[in-house]
């Protein structure tokens, strides 16, 4: 369990993380989202005690870190794939790791295997690809076999493969009963491995829920239609209120009212239907309508809708010095 309380970080004027009070539990994926610079890392390193909070406090199994006799074995993380000294084996720094935190140097091959390093654990730990950087640094988290583990970005330059062996490593540390917190920028990739968000913007709580009520709360939740009549359905149920819009000539999509409203109206005006599902929203869409107004480091909507003709042309006046 990690809680926090009324976790406050300021660098001078600027509040990274503003009064956030949470709780992450044991047995799940929390995945823990936000724009950039919205606290997410600054959060992550006030739990590991890297970070002193300028108020509230951050507690792991209803400690503070710092008295925490063999932190390893109580909390992994892994927050910068890199930070390994490049002229170490894969082994010899986990071994290092190992002594410094009173815990039994076989486990380092037992991770070496979790991860499937083991091959080359003998070489330098600088001459790894990213994916096996990646692969390292979640070894070290999972040393001390701890109840809580954190990672910031974990799939971060990893391929398809590195990507699914990671999403089945986060759902099998919670099925055996561990806190999992993990950051991340891929919503689709969240969406399969969360079961519950930790939403911040500028450094505040915007959502702490599960991941399937972040979805239904998002306005682009629709029912989709089909008809040769989709006109005749849309005047209909405008006229009793409904938010509706064609998106086709046959086909029109139907927000805020449940499917069976919408197969019962047409059915009553006697309006053949040829399609009528529900069009659920993305975890991206969600994310996107949640923090809209919480991205800090944003591009301008004129500059992110430039087409190539646009661009094109913005590049020829700023070479014309216009
Ligand atoms: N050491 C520091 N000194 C001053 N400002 C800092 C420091 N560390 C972080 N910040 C600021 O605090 C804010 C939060 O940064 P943080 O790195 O925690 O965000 P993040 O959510 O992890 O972002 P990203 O998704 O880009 O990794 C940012 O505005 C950042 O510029």
């Amino acid at each position: 369990m990690i809680t926090l309380r009324g976790l406050t970080k300021r660098y001078g004027d600027k509040v990274a993380v503003r009064d956030l009070s949470l709780e992450v539990a044991p047995g799940r994926v929390t995945g823990f989202l936000g724009p950039n610079g919205a606290g997410k890392s600054t959060t992550m390193r006030m739990i590991l005690g890297l970070d002193r909070p300028s108020a509230g406090e951050a507690l792991i199994g209803g400690r503070r870190y710092e008295t925490l006799r063999h932190p390893l074995r109580e909390v992994g993380a892994l927050l910068d794939a890199k930070a390994v000294h490049p002229g170490r084996s894969a082994r010899a720094h986990l071994v290092a790791m190992a002594r410094s935190n009173g815990i039994a140097v076989r486990r380092v091959d037992e991770v070496l295997e979790t991860v499937g390093l083991t091959a080359v654990a003998g070489k330098r730990a600088g001459s790894f690809s990213l994916g096996m950087g990646q692969r390292l640094g979640i070894a070290g988290a999972l040393l001390g076999d701890p109840r809580v583990v954190m990672f910031d970005e974990p799939v971060n330059g990893l391929d398809p493969d590195g990507v699914l062996w990671v999403r089945r490593l986060m759902r099998s540390l919670a099925a055996e009963g561990r806190t999992v917190f993990v950051s991340s920028h891929l919503m689709s990739e969240m969406q399969l491995t969360a079961d519950r968000l930790v939403v911040i913007g500028k450094g505040r709580l915007i959502t702490d829920a599960p991941v399937a009520e972040v979805i239904a709360g998002s306005s682009r939740n629709a029912v989709k239609v089909r008809s040769p009549r989709a006109g005749e359905l849309l005047a209909l149920l405008s006229g009793e209120g409904v938010e509706v819009s064609r998106v086709a000539e046959e086909e029109l999509l139907v927000v805020g009212v449940p499917l069976e409203r919408v197969g019962t109206a047409a059915h009553r005006a006697g309006l053949p239907l040829f399609e009528l599902s529900v069009r659920e929203a993305s975890l991206e869409e969600a994310y996107m309508e949640l923090t809209g107004t919480s991205v800090e480091y944003g591009v301008s909507e004129g500059a992110a809708g430039m087409g190539a003709g646009d661009v094109r042309a913005a590049a020829r006046r700023a070479k014309a010095g216009m």
